[in-house]
């Protein structure tokens, strides 16, 4: 396992004790969240821990219901204890960026509806200025084309998601991903508003002020980050 992977890997060791029996706990998508969902499905097979899961995408579905973690629909709960996902960037005002896993639409529905919301990342996600990574944008694939059009006439410099066959990228939801190149990010509540209001598009990957905590995996173990 590389450096990187073994800091996912402890972070999402970590954030699985913070789960406690009884919880309906909400869980992410992507490679850090696949440790935690591993050390949970261990944790319910080695110590009897009943938890609820709702997840964020068919492939965490999958993970978790192979591992015997109990999953149901989100309609089916009142309300979510904890959710703990991944993120793609994330900076000290914990303004962050997720959907490079194409999950973001589910992932903000279920950081929606839940109390407490952790992330966990390795500490190449966290930077002083969240945009380099670039921004995905869920639109559904009706007149698809026309949303890119406008984006490029905004200079948001778009590019449509592939996937490893070259088509474009269905989501679970079977809408397109268009990732906006756009740097570094200075106004982001202006953009998150310009593009929520566009016709077509769905969701956006710019999560702003919606997780409690944030552990980070570095060298020398793991440091916890609270919400300022
Ligand atoms: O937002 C996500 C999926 O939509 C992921 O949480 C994000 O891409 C981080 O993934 P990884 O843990 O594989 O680096």
């Amino acid at each position: 396992m590389n450096q990187q992977d073994s800091l996912k890997q402890l972070v999402g060791q970590t954030a699985a004790k913070l789960v406690k029996n009884g919880m309906i706990v909400g869980l992410g998508t992507g490679s850090t969240v696949r440790f935690l969902v591993d050390a949970l499905g261990k944790r319910v097979q080695e110590e009897g821990l009943a938890i609820t899961g709702v997840t964020t995408s068919n492939r965490t579905t999958a993970q978790a219901t192979s591992l015997g973690i109990k999953i149901v629909d989100l309609d089916d709960v009142d309300h979510v204890d904890l959710t703990i996902d991944g993120a793609d960037e994330v900076d000290r005002d914990f303004y962050g960026i997720k959907g490079g896993g194409g999950a973001l639409l589910w992932e903000k529905i279920v950081n929606d509806a839940s109390t407490n919301n952790v992330w966990i990342v390795d500490q190449s996600k966290v930077v002083d200025r969240i945009g380099a990574f670039g921004v995905p944008v869920e639109v559904i694939p009706f007149g698809a084309s026309k949303v890119f059009a406008k984006f490029e006439h905004q200079g948001y410099q778009p590019q449509w998601r592939t996937d490893e066959a070259g088509q474009l990228y269905r989501t679970d939801e079977n809408n397109y991903i268009i990732d906006l190149k756009l740097g570094p990010l200075t106004d982001l509540l202006a953009l998150a508003e310009d593009l929520i209001n566009t016709v077509g598009v769905v969701e956006h990957g710019l999560f702003l002020n919606r997780v409690n905590q944030v552990i980070v995996g570095n060298e020398t173990g793991i440091t916890t980050l609270t919400a300022p």
